[in-house]
């Protein structure tokens, strides 16, 4: 079923257009890749669905993004419940500088959550659900820049699980790690799936081979192709994402 429905979309910075009349449906409980060269609009597609620039002065926004049926933009959207059902994910682990515990409790603590046995539960759930649990429940209480560079970016996955959200959207989550936090976080998301709807924006094709149900290409603001992943690597539909894909751009 589809969780995301985008249609028509375009989206201008001041007088430029970085997304151009996108049409692409996300399947509900499934990971989408984004792919395509630097600057084709893959982060900018992936903030609009969350409505993340609606903070920059200048942008115009055309089309639809519908979740669950409803558009996104429409003017009696609600953007901080909006946010709670699509989390992000960014490039580079980002927890605040604050405990462990404190980090991942403080979502739900903004949506209102006060009691202590409650938010404790949140806090085991969601470490476990990003499979941190067992490498910090002896230190919940030590400030969250003590982890390495992958425990943070898998403590910053459980602070977006703590607020129970239905959609993650990751920036390239792992572009900043070493191969072996990479590869945990690959089988997370490979996890995560079962739960939550996914789309990850990746430079490197062999990840979203390895993660990804499907995979859309984007170049100069445009949706070239998608499809199937193993079916959009093996044998795309059009010519660019074929001299995308076997390197002779990008
Ligand atoms: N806040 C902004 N203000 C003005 N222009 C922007 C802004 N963010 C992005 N752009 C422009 O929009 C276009 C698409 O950028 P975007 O970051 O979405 O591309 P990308 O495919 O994610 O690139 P990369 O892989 O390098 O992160 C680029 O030309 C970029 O310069």
């Amino acid at each position: 079923m589809d969780k995301i429905v985008v249609s028509n979309l375009d989206l201008f910075y001041g007088e430029q257009q970085a997304l151009n009349n996108i049409n692409l449906a996300m399947t509900e409980k499934s990971v989408t890749a984004l792919i395509g060269p630097s600057g084709c609009g893959k982060s900018t597609f992936l903030r609009a669905l969350n409505r993340m620039q609606d903070l920059i002065p200048n942008v115009k926004i055309l089309g639809q993004v519908r979740i669950d049926g409803q558009d996104i933009y429409a003017t009696n959207s609600d953007v901080v419940m909006l946010r709670k059902r699509v989390g992000m994910v960014f490039q580079n682990p980002n927890p605040f500088p604050k405990s462990i515990f404190e980090n991942v409790a403080y979502g739900p603590r903004i949506h209102g959550e006060t009691n202590k046995k409650k938010l404790n539960e949140i806090v085991e759930t969601s470490l476990q659900g990003a499979v941190l649990w067992d490498e910090v429940k002896d230190r919940l209480h030590k400030s969250a820049l003590g982890l390495s560079g992958g425990q943070q970016q898998r403590l910053c996955i459980a602070r977006v699980l703590a607020v129970e959200p239905e959609i993650l959207l990751m920036d390239e989550p792992t572009s900043a790690l070493d191969p072996i936090s990479t590869m945990k976080i690959e089988e997370l998301i490979s996890e995560l799936k079962n739960k939550y709807t996914i789309i990850i924006v990746t430079h490197n094709m062999h990840q979203a081979s390895r993660v990804s149900d499907r995979t859309a290409f984007f170049l100069n603001g445009e949706l070239v192709e998608e499809d199937v992943t193993s079916i959009l690597f093996t044998r795309p539909a059009k010519k660019k994402t074929e001299d995308y894909i076997s390197g002779r751009f990008g």
